[in-house]
């Protein structure tokens, strides 16, 4: 017996997911569900999904699981944190604007920035302070790289290793124009060095605290905007001296505004949230 699954499609500087609130709608099988449901052609189309749920423990108020367009499960995601901050708000669930998310990778605080309408016009998340060295996400001395060697492909990249709860490889370079990034993004998420693949981001320095960064997913490909991407490419920049503690990241999809607090080591990540479309999916019974 076939059953009906609503969802809602949003994006967060182009990096978009198909949202279902658990809370109305069971999702038996989310890997299964985030493949079929991501592709292009013969599903809804997006980077992956998102499950919003419930909490059930006092220090959370909601939880959120992402799922990969693989069927991979990520421990969080920083786009998809400020859309079901957004979604929870203006769809009436809460009428709160500071929202604690229970993701794997913690509990994160939502902040969001509300228009004289009472739209969600931005978010900030409080991502927590970067992990530099993780053993087990990359296998290198002491589990850490900055400014280090990644071979792919027959080439040398050179970059550093950082976790936002899921892990992040950021290579600097001059120019990002005519960069392959599907070849080598490809070929760097599966190195060797990272046990469980891994995000890269290629990143570009400019002026008055701008840097340019396109990122390729680990489990997703080329996508328009990483929320934990961008944060590893400010954290990056900061390490090895090319950027101060705050930058403006400028991806593909739009722009998004990173902090590594001096006071409290984390990463504040503020950017847009916009609703798509919604509907309905078949899933088998
Ligand atoms: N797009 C997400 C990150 C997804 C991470 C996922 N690709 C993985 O770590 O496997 C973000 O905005 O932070």
């Amino acid at each position: 017996m076939a059953k009906t699954v609503r969802f809602t499609k949003m994006q967060g500087a182009g990096n978009d997911y198909i949202y279902v609130d658990t809370l109305l709608n069971d999702v038996a099988n989310p890997a299964a569900a985030a493949v079929a449901w991501s592709s292009p052609h013969t599903g809804i189309g997006a980077d992956g999904l998102v499950l919003i749920g419930c909490s059930r423990v006092p220090e959370a108020d909601f939880t959120m699981r992402i799922f990969n367009a693989d069927g991979s499960e990520a421990l969080m995601c920083g786009n998809a944190s400020r859309c079901v901050g957004k979604y929870l708000y203006e769809k009436g669930i809460t009428d709160s604007t500071t929202i604690r998310l229970l993701t794997l990778s913690g509990v994160k605080t939502l902040r969001l920035h509300l228009r004289h309408d009472n739209t969600v016009e931005s978010v900030t998340v409080d991502m927590g302070a970067p992990v530099l060295a993780d053993a087990g996400l990359l296998s290198a001395p002491g589990g850490s790289m900055v400014n280090g060697s990644v071979a792919a492909g027959g080439r040398e990249f050179c970059g550093t290793f950082v976790s936002m709860g899921n892990p992040h490889f950021v290579v600097f370079a001059d120019s990002l124009d005519g960069l392959d990034l599907a070849r080598w993004g490809a070929l760097l998420e599966r190195s060797a060095l990272f046990p469980q693949r891994c995000n890269i981001e290629f990143a570009q320095v400019l002026a008055d605290g701008l840097i340019r960064a396109r990122v390729w997913e680990r489990g997703s490909g080329v996508t328009m905007a990483c929320g934990t991407g961008a944060c590893a490419t400010a954290v990056a920049a900061s390490l090895t001296g090319r950027a101060p503690r705050a930058s403006r990241i400028v991806m593909d999809g739009g722009e998004l505004g990173v902090d590594w607090a001096g006071d409290d080591g984390h990463v504040y990540l503020t950017g847009p949230a916009e609703f798509v479309f919604e509907g309905e999916v078949q899933v088998a019974g």
